[in-house]
Protein backbone atom coordinates (compact mmCIF):
# COMPACT_ATOMS: atom_id res chain seq x y z
CA UNK A 1 0.00 0.00 0.00
CA UNK A 2 1.21 3.49 -0.84
CA UNK A 3 2.68 5.56 1.97
CA UNK A 4 0.86 8.65 3.11
CA UNK A 5 2.64 11.39 2.08
CA UNK A 6 3.67 14.48 4.49
CA UNK A 7 5.49 17.81 4.19
CA UNK A 8 6.37 20.01 6.91
CA UNK A 9 7.45 23.72 6.12
CA UNK A 10 9.69 25.10 8.69
CA UNK A 11 12.96 23.18 9.93
CA UNK A 12 13.18 25.02 13.50
CA UNK A 13 12.75 22.50 16.62
CA UNK A 14 8.99 21.93 16.20
CA UNK A 15 8.74 21.35 12.48
CA UNK A 16 11.80 18.86 13.03
CA UNK A 17 9.86 17.05 15.64
CA UNK A 18 6.65 16.82 14.03
CA UNK A 19 8.38 15.38 11.04
CA UNK A 20 9.35 12.68 13.60
CA UNK A 21 5.96 12.25 15.01
CA UNK A 22 4.55 11.32 11.39
CA UNK A 23 7.26 9.31 10.31
CA UNK A 24 6.12 7.06 13.64
CA UNK A 25 2.91 7.56 12.43
CA UNK A 26 3.25 6.08 9.07
CA UNK A 27 4.01 8.87 6.80
CA UNK A 28 6.26 9.38 4.00
CA UNK A 29 7.47 13.13 5.04
CA UNK A 30 9.45 15.87 3.51
CA UNK A 31 10.85 19.19 5.22
CA UNK A 32 11.38 22.40 3.29
CA UNK A 33 13.81 24.58 5.10
CA UNK A 34 15.13 27.81 3.80
CA UNK A 35 18.92 27.33 4.02
CA UNK A 36 20.76 24.99 2.27
CA UNK A 37 22.99 24.04 5.00
CA UNK A 38 20.16 22.48 6.92
CA UNK A 39 18.55 20.67 4.44
CA UNK A 40 22.28 18.99 3.88
CA UNK A 41 22.50 17.87 7.21
CA UNK A 42 18.97 16.78 7.54
CA UNK A 43 19.52 14.61 4.06
CA UNK A 44 23.01 13.54 4.87
CA UNK A 45 23.38 13.36 8.95
CA UNK A 46 19.98 13.04 9.74
CA UNK A 47 20.52 15.80 11.90
CA UNK A 48 18.95 19.34 13.17
CA UNK A 49 22.05 20.52 15.12
CA UNK A 50 21.44 23.90 15.27
CA UNK A 51 17.72 23.65 16.13
CA UNK A 52 17.70 20.14 17.63
CA UNK A 53 21.03 19.36 18.81
CA UNK A 54 20.80 15.72 20.67
CA UNK A 55 18.10 14.22 18.15
CA UNK A 56 18.48 11.80 15.49
CA UNK A 57 16.23 11.71 12.50
CA UNK A 58 14.85 9.22 10.96
CA UNK A 59 16.64 8.36 7.55
CA UNK A 60 13.37 8.28 6.15
CA UNK A 61 13.04 11.95 6.12
CA UNK A 62 14.24 13.91 3.55
CA UNK A 63 14.80 18.03 3.27
CA UNK A 64 14.63 20.32 0.34
CA UNK A 65 14.97 24.19 -0.01
CA UNK A 66 12.51 23.90 -2.91
CA UNK A 67 8.77 24.43 -1.78
CA UNK A 68 6.91 23.25 -4.88
CA UNK A 69 8.74 20.01 -4.44
CA UNK A 70 7.89 19.57 -0.77
CA UNK A 71 4.13 19.46 -0.90
CA UNK A 72 3.59 18.88 -4.49
CA UNK A 73 0.83 15.70 -4.16
CA UNK A 74 0.75 15.78 -0.47
CA UNK A 75 -2.02 14.89 1.15
CA UNK A 76 -1.01 16.78 4.78
CA UNK A 77 1.00 19.80 4.92
CA UNK A 78 2.32 21.01 8.27
CA UNK A 79 3.00 24.89 8.91
CA UNK A 80 5.24 25.00 11.57
CA UNK A 81 7.26 28.60 10.58
CA UNK A 82 7.87 31.72 12.98
CA UNK A 83 4.18 33.69 13.16
CA UNK A 84 5.80 36.36 11.19
CA UNK A 85 7.03 34.43 8.64
CA UNK A 86 3.23 32.49 7.71
CA UNK A 87 1.96 34.72 5.31
CA UNK A 88 5.16 35.15 3.30
CA UNK A 89 5.44 31.15 3.56
CA UNK A 90 1.92 30.49 2.49
CA UNK A 91 1.81 32.67 -0.01
CA UNK A 92 5.10 30.44 -1.90
CA UNK A 93 2.66 27.72 -1.19
CA UNK A 94 -0.62 28.54 -2.38
CA UNK A 95 -0.06 27.27 -6.13
CA UNK A 96 1.75 24.04 -5.20
CA UNK A 97 -0.88 22.60 -2.29
CA UNK A 98 -2.68 19.82 -3.42
CA UNK A 99 -6.79 20.88 -3.69
CA UNK A 100 -7.90 19.01 -1.09
CA UNK A 101 -4.52 18.69 1.62
CA UNK A 102 -5.10 18.65 5.44
CA UNK A 103 -3.59 22.06 6.42
CA UNK A 104 -2.39 22.09 9.86
CA UNK A 105 -0.76 25.07 11.44
CA UNK A 106 1.49 24.53 14.84
CA UNK A 107 2.70 28.06 14.94
CA UNK A 108 1.95 30.45 18.13
CA UNK A 109 1.52 34.18 16.87
CA UNK A 110 -0.21 36.81 16.22
CA UNK A 111 0.98 38.29 12.48
CA UNK A 112 2.14 41.88 14.44
CA UNK A 113 0.90 44.29 11.21
CA UNK A 114 -2.52 42.96 10.65
CA UNK A 115 -3.15 41.78 14.29
CA UNK A 116 -4.30 38.40 12.24
CA UNK A 117 -4.95 34.57 14.12
CA UNK A 118 -2.49 32.19 11.67
CA UNK A 119 -5.56 30.48 10.23
CA UNK A 120 -6.76 33.97 9.17
CA UNK A 121 -3.54 34.23 7.67
CA UNK A 122 -3.66 30.98 6.05
CA UNK A 123 -7.10 31.44 4.65
CA UNK A 124 -6.41 34.64 3.31
CA UNK A 125 -3.12 33.27 0.90
CA UNK A 126 -4.11 29.81 0.37
CA UNK A 127 -6.24 28.60 -2.50
CA UNK A 128 -10.52 28.94 -1.35
CA UNK A 129 -11.23 25.51 -1.88
CA UNK A 130 -8.73 24.82 1.08
CA UNK A 131 -10.89 26.93 4.06
CA UNK A 132 -12.34 24.02 5.05
CA UNK A 133 -9.18 22.38 5.49
CA UNK A 134 -7.37 24.37 8.15
CA UNK A 135 -6.63 23.26 11.58
CA UNK A 136 -4.28 23.99 14.15
CA UNK A 137 -2.57 22.27 16.63
CA UNK A 138 -1.38 23.35 20.12
CA UNK A 139 -1.19 22.62 23.51
CA UNK A 140 2.33 21.91 26.03
CA UNK A 141 4.61 20.51 24.11
CA UNK A 142 8.16 21.32 23.58
CA UNK A 143 9.92 19.75 21.26
CA UNK A 144 12.64 18.15 23.41
CA UNK A 145 10.73 16.09 25.06
CA UNK A 146 7.93 14.85 21.93
CA UNK A 147 11.60 13.95 19.95
CA UNK A 148 12.04 11.78 23.36
CA UNK A 149 8.64 10.30 23.25
CA UNK A 150 7.98 11.87 26.59
CA UNK A 151 3.95 11.62 26.54
CA UNK A 152 2.29 14.63 25.58
CA UNK A 153 -1.15 15.97 25.22
CA UNK A 154 -2.09 18.66 22.46
CA UNK A 155 -4.87 19.51 21.33
CA UNK A 156 -5.98 20.38 17.09
CA UNK A 157 -8.97 22.87 16.23
CA UNK A 158 -10.37 23.42 13.38
CA UNK A 159 -13.65 25.42 12.27
CA UNK A 160 -14.66 21.93 10.75
CA UNK A 161 -14.97 19.29 13.08
CA UNK A 162 -14.59 16.33 10.36
CA UNK A 163 -11.23 18.53 9.52
CA UNK A 164 -9.84 18.48 12.99
CA UNK A 165 -10.81 14.58 13.41
CA UNK A 166 -8.81 13.94 10.54
CA UNK A 167 -5.66 15.58 11.82
CA UNK A 168 -6.70 13.96 15.22
CA UNK A 169 -6.42 10.37 12.85
CA UNK A 170 -2.73 11.99 11.24
CA UNK A 171 -1.06 13.06 14.58
CA UNK A 172 -2.46 10.78 17.10
CA UNK A 173 -0.29 7.81 18.86
CA UNK A 174 0.60 6.22 22.21
CA UNK A 175 3.21 9.33 23.24
CA UNK A 176 1.48 11.80 21.23
CA UNK A 177 -2.58 11.95 22.59
CA UNK A 178 -3.84 14.58 20.34
CA UNK A 179 -7.92 16.28 21.24
CA UNK A 180 -9.77 18.08 19.51
CA UNK A 181 -11.37 21.40 19.90
CA UNK A 182 -14.57 23.00 18.21
CA UNK A 183 -13.16 26.38 19.34
CA UNK A 184 -10.12 27.45 16.61
CA UNK A 185 -10.23 30.76 17.62
CA UNK A 186 -9.69 29.86 21.69
CA UNK A 187 -7.06 27.65 20.60
CA UNK A 188 -5.34 29.96 18.88
CA UNK A 189 -5.41 32.82 21.14
CA UNK A 190 -4.39 30.74 24.25
CA UNK A 191 -1.47 28.98 22.49
CA UNK A 192 -0.10 32.79 21.53
CA UNK A 193 -0.82 34.33 24.90
CA UNK A 194 0.78 32.58 26.89
CA UNK A 195 4.29 33.42 25.67
CA UNK A 196 3.75 36.65 27.05
CA UNK A 197 3.20 35.45 30.43
CA UNK A 198 6.01 32.46 30.23
CA UNK A 199 7.96 35.94 29.13
CA UNK A 200 7.11 37.03 32.69
CA UNK A 201 7.54 33.74 34.57
CA UNK A 202 11.69 33.85 33.36
CA UNK A 203 11.73 37.11 34.81
CA UNK A 204 10.00 36.51 37.71
CA UNK A 205 12.42 33.96 38.92
CA UNK A 206 15.11 35.63 37.29
CA UNK A 207 14.84 38.57 40.12
CA UNK A 208 14.38 35.83 42.31
CA UNK A 209 10.70 36.11 43.21
CA UNK A 210 9.51 32.82 44.57
CA UNK A 211 6.63 30.41 43.53
CA UNK A 212 3.91 32.65 45.12
CA UNK A 213 4.49 35.14 42.23
CA UNK A 214 4.77 32.80 39.67
CA UNK A 215 1.14 31.07 40.52
CA UNK A 216 0.28 34.58 40.71
CA UNK A 217 1.56 35.16 36.78
CA UNK A 218 0.01 31.78 35.90
CA UNK A 219 -3.26 32.64 37.33
CA UNK A 220 -3.87 35.91 36.78
CA UNK A 221 -2.01 35.58 32.82
CA UNK A 222 -4.98 33.11 32.63
CA UNK A 223 -7.83 35.86 33.46
CA UNK A 224 -6.49 38.43 30.94
CA UNK A 225 -5.66 35.67 28.00
CA UNK A 226 -9.68 34.64 28.75
CA UNK A 227 -10.66 38.19 28.61
CA UNK A 228 -9.09 38.56 25.48
CA UNK A 229 -10.06 35.72 24.57
CA UNK A 230 -13.88 36.08 24.67
CA UNK A 231 -13.77 39.90 23.58
CA UNK A 232 -12.50 38.42 20.47
CA UNK A 233 -14.59 35.18 20.18
CA UNK A 234 -13.71 32.55 22.20
CA UNK A 235 -15.46 30.10 24.42
CA UNK A 236 -14.08 30.67 28.00
CA UNK A 237 -13.94 26.81 28.95
CA UNK A 238 -11.13 26.61 25.80
CA UNK A 239 -8.97 28.37 28.50
CA UNK A 240 -9.41 25.76 31.11
CA UNK A 241 -7.79 23.37 28.43
CA UNK A 242 -4.77 22.32 27.02
CA UNK A 243 -4.12 25.22 25.13
CA UNK A 244 -5.33 27.58 27.94
CA UNK A 245 -3.77 26.57 31.32
CA UNK A 246 -1.77 23.41 29.70
CA UNK A 247 0.78 25.62 27.81
CA UNK A 248 0.70 28.17 30.46
CA UNK A 249 1.92 25.26 33.32
CA UNK A 250 4.45 23.75 30.67
CA UNK A 251 5.78 27.60 29.42
CA UNK A 252 5.96 29.41 33.03
CA UNK A 253 7.31 26.25 34.08
CA UNK A 254 9.88 24.16 31.99
CA UNK A 255 14.05 25.08 31.26
CA UNK A 256 12.77 24.39 27.25
CA UNK A 257 10.56 27.22 27.27
CA UNK A 258 12.32 29.99 24.73
CA UNK A 259 10.22 32.09 26.35
CA UNK A 260 11.13 31.42 29.78
CA UNK A 261 14.61 32.00 28.95
CA UNK A 262 14.45 35.21 27.01
CA UNK A 263 12.79 36.52 29.99
CA UNK A 264 15.41 34.90 32.68
CA UNK A 265 18.25 36.60 30.56
CA UNK A 266 16.37 40.16 30.71
CA UNK A 267 15.97 40.01 34.52
CA UNK A 268 19.69 39.94 34.44
CA UNK A 269 20.25 43.26 32.73
CA UNK A 270 20.65 41.90 29.05
CA UNK A 271 19.02 44.17 26.86
CA UNK A 272 16.10 42.47 24.59
CA UNK A 273 18.28 42.51 21.24
CA UNK A 274 21.10 40.94 23.36
CA UNK A 275 18.45 38.61 24.64
CA UNK A 276 17.07 37.83 21.06
CA UNK A 277 20.67 37.35 19.57
CA UNK A 278 21.91 34.71 21.80
CA UNK A 279 18.87 33.02 21.74
CA UNK A 280 19.50 32.30 17.84
CA UNK A 281 15.63 30.51 17.73
CA UNK A 282 11.90 32.34 17.98
CA UNK A 283 10.87 34.11 20.96
CA UNK A 284 6.86 34.42 19.89
CA UNK A 285 6.31 36.32 23.13
CA UNK A 286 8.20 39.62 22.27
CA UNK A 287 5.99 40.13 19.24
CA UNK A 288 2.89 38.56 20.97
CA UNK A 289 3.67 41.03 23.63
CA UNK A 290 3.36 43.96 21.05
CA UNK A 291 0.06 42.09 19.28
CA UNK A 292 -1.81 41.81 22.75
CA UNK A 293 -1.26 45.25 23.87
CA UNK A 294 -2.65 46.20 20.89
CA UNK A 295 -5.54 43.83 20.44
CA UNK A 296 -6.50 44.82 24.36
CA UNK A 297 -6.54 48.74 23.46
CA UNK A 298 -8.65 47.54 20.04
CA UNK A 299 -11.32 44.97 22.26
CA UNK A 300 -11.25 47.17 25.26
CA UNK A 301 -10.16 44.72 27.84
CA UNK A 302 -7.67 44.97 30.56
CA UNK A 303 -4.63 43.54 30.39
CA UNK A 304 -2.35 44.96 33.58
CA UNK A 305 0.64 41.83 32.95
CA UNK A 306 0.70 42.69 29.22
CA UNK A 307 0.78 46.37 29.73
CA UNK A 308 3.80 46.38 32.44
CA UNK A 309 5.82 43.64 30.18
CA UNK A 310 5.07 46.05 27.49
CA UNK A 311 6.68 48.70 29.13
CA UNK A 312 9.77 46.56 30.56
CA UNK A 313 10.46 45.07 27.05
CA UNK A 314 10.24 47.97 24.69
CA UNK A 315 10.52 51.23 26.91
CA UNK A 316 12.79 49.61 29.21
CA UNK A 317 10.51 49.69 32.54
CA UNK A 318 12.49 48.59 35.23
CA UNK A 319 10.98 44.63 35.80
CA UNK A 320 11.21 45.68 40.15
CA UNK A 321 9.00 48.79 39.13
CA UNK A 322 6.61 46.83 36.83
CA UNK A 323 5.92 44.16 39.71
CA UNK A 324 5.30 46.75 42.33
CA UNK A 325 2.99 48.53 40.31
CA UNK A 326 1.19 45.43 39.48
CA UNK A 327 1.21 44.66 43.08
CA UNK A 328 -0.48 47.65 43.77
CA UNK A 329 -3.51 48.75 41.32
CA UNK A 330 -6.53 49.60 42.82
CA UNK A 331 -8.15 46.81 44.77
CA UNK A 332 -10.51 44.53 42.86
CA UNK A 333 -13.01 41.33 43.01
CA UNK A 334 -11.17 38.47 41.20
CA UNK A 335 -14.33 36.38 39.66
CA UNK A 336 -15.48 39.99 38.76
CA UNK A 337 -12.73 40.57 37.09
CA UNK A 338 -12.36 37.41 35.04
CA UNK A 339 -15.80 36.86 33.90
CA UNK A 340 -15.80 40.86 32.46
CA UNK A 341 -17.87 39.90 29.85
CA UNK A 342 -18.96 36.68 30.42
N1 LIG B 1 9.83 24.52 19.79
C1 LIG B 1 8.75 24.07 20.39
O1 LIG B 1 8.85 23.25 21.31
C2 LIG B 1 7.40 24.55 19.97
C3 LIG B 1 7.25 25.58 19.07
N2 LIG B 1 6.00 25.98 18.70
C4 LIG B 1 5.80 27.05 17.74
O2 LIG B 1 6.26 26.62 16.46
C5 LIG B 1 6.67 27.76 15.70
C6 LIG B 1 8.07 27.49 15.15
O3 LIG B 1 8.90 27.40 16.28
P1 LIG B 1 10.25 26.56 16.37
O4 LIG B 1 10.28 25.44 15.44
O5 LIG B 1 10.45 26.28 17.80
O6 LIG B 1 11.26 27.71 15.90
P2 LIG B 1 12.84 27.69 15.79
O7 LIG B 1 13.34 28.98 16.27
O8 LIG B 1 13.38 26.42 16.37
O9 LIG B 1 13.04 27.61 14.20
C7 LIG B 1 12.42 28.49 13.35
C8 LIG B 1 12.57 27.94 11.94
O10 LIG B 1 11.87 28.80 11.04
C9 LIG B 1 12.76 29.19 10.01
N3 LIG B 1 12.35 30.50 9.52
C10 LIG B 1 12.51 31.69 10.09
N4 LIG B 1 12.03 32.65 9.27
C11 LIG B 1 11.56 32.03 8.18
C12 LIG B 1 10.99 32.46 6.95
N5 LIG B 1 10.78 33.75 6.70
N6 LIG B 1 10.65 31.55 6.05
C13 LIG B 1 10.86 30.26 6.29
N7 LIG B 1 11.41 29.77 7.41
C14 LIG B 1 11.76 30.65 8.34
C15 LIG B 1 14.14 29.17 10.64
O11 LIG B 1 15.14 29.06 9.65
C16 LIG B 1 14.02 27.91 11.48
O12 LIG B 1 14.23 26.78 10.71
C17 LIG B 1 6.61 28.96 16.63
O13 LIG B 1 5.44 29.67 16.38
C18 LIG B 1 6.57 28.33 18.03
O14 LIG B 1 5.89 29.12 18.96
C19 LIG B 1 4.89 25.37 19.20
C20 LIG B 1 4.98 24.35 20.08
C21 LIG B 1 6.25 23.85 20.52
O1 LIG C 1 4.81 26.47 22.94
C1 LIG C 1 5.69 25.85 23.46
C2 LIG C 1 5.44 24.68 24.31
O2 LIG C 1 4.10 24.29 24.31
C3 LIG C 1 7.11 26.28 23.25
O3 LIG C 1 7.37 27.36 24.06
P1 LIG C 1 8.69 28.26 23.87
O4 LIG C 1 8.54 28.90 22.51
O5 LIG C 1 8.66 29.23 24.99
O6 LIG C 1 9.86 27.32 23.92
Amino acid sequence: MRKKMAAVLGAGSWGTVLATVLVDNGFEVIMWARRESTVREINEHHRNSRYIPDVHLPRSIRATTSIEEAIRDRELVLFVVPSQSMRQVARAAASHVRKDALIVHASKGFELDSLKRMSEVLKEELPNALREKIAVLSGPSHAEEVAKKSPTTVVVSSEWQQTAEMAQSYLINPYFRVYTNPDMVGVEIGGSLKNIIALGAGLSDGLGFGDNAKAALVTRGLAEITRLGMAMGARPITFAGLAGVGDLVVTCTSRHSRNWRAGHMLSQGMSLDEVLERMGMVVEGVKTTRAAYRLARQYQVEMPITNELHAVLFDRKDPRQAVEDLMCRGRTNEMEEIVQGW
